[in-house]
């Protein structure tokens, strides 16, 4: 084994701290020539797909392959924006605002940059760009606000798996997940809350997450738990009854059994019910991209109302709202603490009432 080389280092450079956001992945663009090589890393991952080896070689190589990417690249050329795939176009964003609010707020040297698990701009290459930035420490951060083996972990286990061929290591810290942070919940419910407020209220509020198969739930994964737990917080900001709002898991992949409710089953028995107005959140994605805009605004609204429903709303994601980034913000000061002398939570609150007492706005 040989390990890589350093980029060139010269005595009293600056250090900074690095911050690597990280989302699921995406084509480079919405053709199947895009798309086979994205599916095939991100499916050819035993941390997604879990069945033996050499069976999943030859369904993954001689159905999928050949089949899929035909059918999503035509799905992802209905949602393709003109920079690129909303997923990549929003995690950029959420970085270069990150960097800002980050500069605003502290006055420490921040390097950011974001990568995709699967797809580009690749975890190995943005590690490598924030080394060439000098930064010895490093905060990795999924946008995965509830962990599952197959999202959050592959995140780490390419971090890691860099970091073994390195010679001079940074340090590392990860961010597990965000669930039951108060501020991506009150950004959530602010978000929900502005749409009703332009648009009037539903019956019923669907809260949609992506689904996992249910043996990742037998073998102990958090994921449902913390699915559920954001759902409930969620639910409580909003002052929802439980009749009001339902937690349901969406894009269920082969055949094998997911976990339930469907979030196709509960649109189709929302609509045979003839519900009178259904609106559709995805909290557990914090950017939009095609399992929120064509699965859930697209395919969601046909289910539903085919079945009988009336009006069917879909509510957009966090994307690049500010209060959104600001909790990004407050989520990576908070794990930043002992590496930066930063104000914690608690002071920055202090602080806030103070200022709010002097008779600042
Ligand atoms: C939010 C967290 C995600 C979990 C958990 C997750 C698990 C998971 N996904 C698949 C299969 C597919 N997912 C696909 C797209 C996709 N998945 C997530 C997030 C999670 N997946 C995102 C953000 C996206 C969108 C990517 C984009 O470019 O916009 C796809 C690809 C699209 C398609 O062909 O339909 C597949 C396939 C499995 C099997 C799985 C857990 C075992
Ligand atoms: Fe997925
Ligand atoms: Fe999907």
């Amino acid at each position: 084994m040989t390990y890589a080389i350093e980029p060139g280092y010269t005595h009293g450079t600056p250090e900074k701290t690095g911050i690597l956001l990280v989302n699921l992945g995406t084509p480079d663009a919405p053709t199947a020539q895009a798309v086979r090589p994205y599916l095939k890393q991100f499916l050819g991952d035993p941390r997604v797909v879990e069945i033996p080896k050499v069976l999943w070689w030859l369904i993954l190589n001689g159905i999928i392959l050949n089949v899929r990417p035909k059918k999503s690249a035509a799905k992802y050329a209905s949602v393709w924006l003109a920079e690129g795939s909303p997923l990549r176009v929003y995690t950029e964003k959420q970085a270069i605002m990150l960097q800002g609010y980050l500069a605003e707020r502290t006055r420490a040297p921040f390097a950011v940059e974001f990568a995709m698990t699967y797809g580009n701009p690749s975890i190995p290459d943005a590690l490598r760009r924030l080394k060439a930035q000098n930064c010895q420490r490093i905060l990795v951060v999924p946008l995965f606000p509830q962990y599952a083996a197959s999202s959050t972990a592959p995140v780490f286990d390419q971090v890691f798996a860099e970091l073994q061929k390195m010679r001079n290591m940074p340090a590392i810290r990860t961010v597990k997940h965000f669930h039951d942070d108060a501020g991506y919940i009150k950004s959530l419910a602010a978000n929900i809350n502005e749409y009703w407020a332009k648009h009037g209220r539903p019956e019923k509020l669907v809260m949609s997450f992506h689904g996992v198969p249910q043996y990742t739930l037998d073998k102990g994964d958090p994921y449902h738990c913390e699915c559920h737990k954001s759902g409930r917080l969620l639910a409580e900001a909003l002052g929802l009854t439980r009749e009001q709002y339902v937690v349901s898991f969406q894009s269920r992949f082969g055949r094998a059994e997911w976990i339930k409710p469907y979030t196709t089953a509960t649109l189709l028995e929302l609509g045979r019910q003839k519900t009178r107005r259904v609106d559709i959140v995805c909290p557990g994605f914090v950017g939009d991209c095609l399992e929120t805009l064509e699965e859930i605004a697209m395919e969601g609204r046909e289910d539903f109302q085919h079945a009988g429903g009336g009006e069917y709303h879909y509510i957009p994601c966090l994307n690049d709202r500010d209060d959104w980034m600001q909790a990004l913000t407050d989520l990576v000061i908070d794990n930043l603490q002992g590496w930066l002398n930063l104000p914690d939570a608690a002071d920055r609150e202090k602080g806030r009432l103070l200022a709010l007492a002097m008779g600042a706005k």
